[in-house]
């Protein structure tokens, strides 16, 4: 690779359309973009049963194995592989096995924190925020958990008022002000159109 891969975060609420605005961006323009997902980077917590895992506040930013994120997106943009952790959301569970990641020429990262820590900002040449109103985030969220997530409504309402609003608040929305851009609305036609141009525009050089 002649240059390092320009790194692009996309941040916002859950529910938010952050992962559709990334799968948007990637499927337009193939193979040049890799995909990293910030929940890939949630700790490692096979030392606790299945009880004590579904108790844990996986909104806050302790939740997440930041040391790895960092030196593995710091890899990536040095042109070298990654084997990166991938997550179960059924087991609340890294998963034993990890897949290696190939450097490309642009590298998109997307999570609830992708903003939040200094060591992650620092790396990333634009900063995306996905801002959907919180009604249309948790419907999305509850249709998507119980669908994709083996959760049922009530542990999801639960959830959703005892850590993810609360941390939403505190944690991820305050991210709004470091980022390039404010998508409204996650998939935004228009919004998606100029960052298809922006990474195009970079893979071609
Ligand atoms: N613009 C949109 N309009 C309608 N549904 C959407 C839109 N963006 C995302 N969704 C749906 O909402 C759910 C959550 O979207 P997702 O991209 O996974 O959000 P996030 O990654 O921010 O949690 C998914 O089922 C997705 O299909
Ligand atoms: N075991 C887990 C881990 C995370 N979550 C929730 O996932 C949300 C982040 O993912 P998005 O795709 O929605 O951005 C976050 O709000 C956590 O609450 C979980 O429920 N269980």
């Amino acid at each position: 690779m002649d240059r390092s891969p320009y790194a692009i975060g996309i941040a916002g609420g859950t529910g938010a359309g952050k992962t559709t605005v990334a799968r948007e961006l990637t499927e337009s323009v193939g193979e040049a973009v890799t995909m990293i997902p910030l929940d890939n980077y949630y700790e490692d917590l096979s030392h606790l049963d299945m009880d004590e895992r579904r108790e844990v506040n996986y909104d806050h930013p302790s939740a997440f194995e930041w040391d790895l994120l960092a030196e593995q997106l710091e890899t990536l943009l040095a042109g070298e592989p990654i084997e990166m952790p991938q997550y179960d959301f059924e087991r609340h569970l890294r998963k034993p096995e990890r897949v290696t990641v190939e450097p490309s020429a642009v590298i998109v990262l997307e999570g609830i924190l992708v903003l939040y820590d200094e060591r992650i900002t620092d790396q990333l040449d634009l900063k995306v925020y996905v801002e959907t109103d919180a009604d249309v985030r948790i419907l999305r969220r509850i249709r998507r958990d119980v669908v994709e997530r083996g959760r049922d409504l009530e542990g999801v309402i639960e959830q959703y008022l005892s850590t993810v609003k609360p941390m939403h608040e505190q944690f991820v929305e305050p991210t709004k002000k470091r980022a390039d851009i404010i998508i409204p609305e996650g998939a935004n036609r228009t919004a998606v159109d100029l960052l298809q141009e922006k990474v195009e525009g970079e893979i071609e050089g």
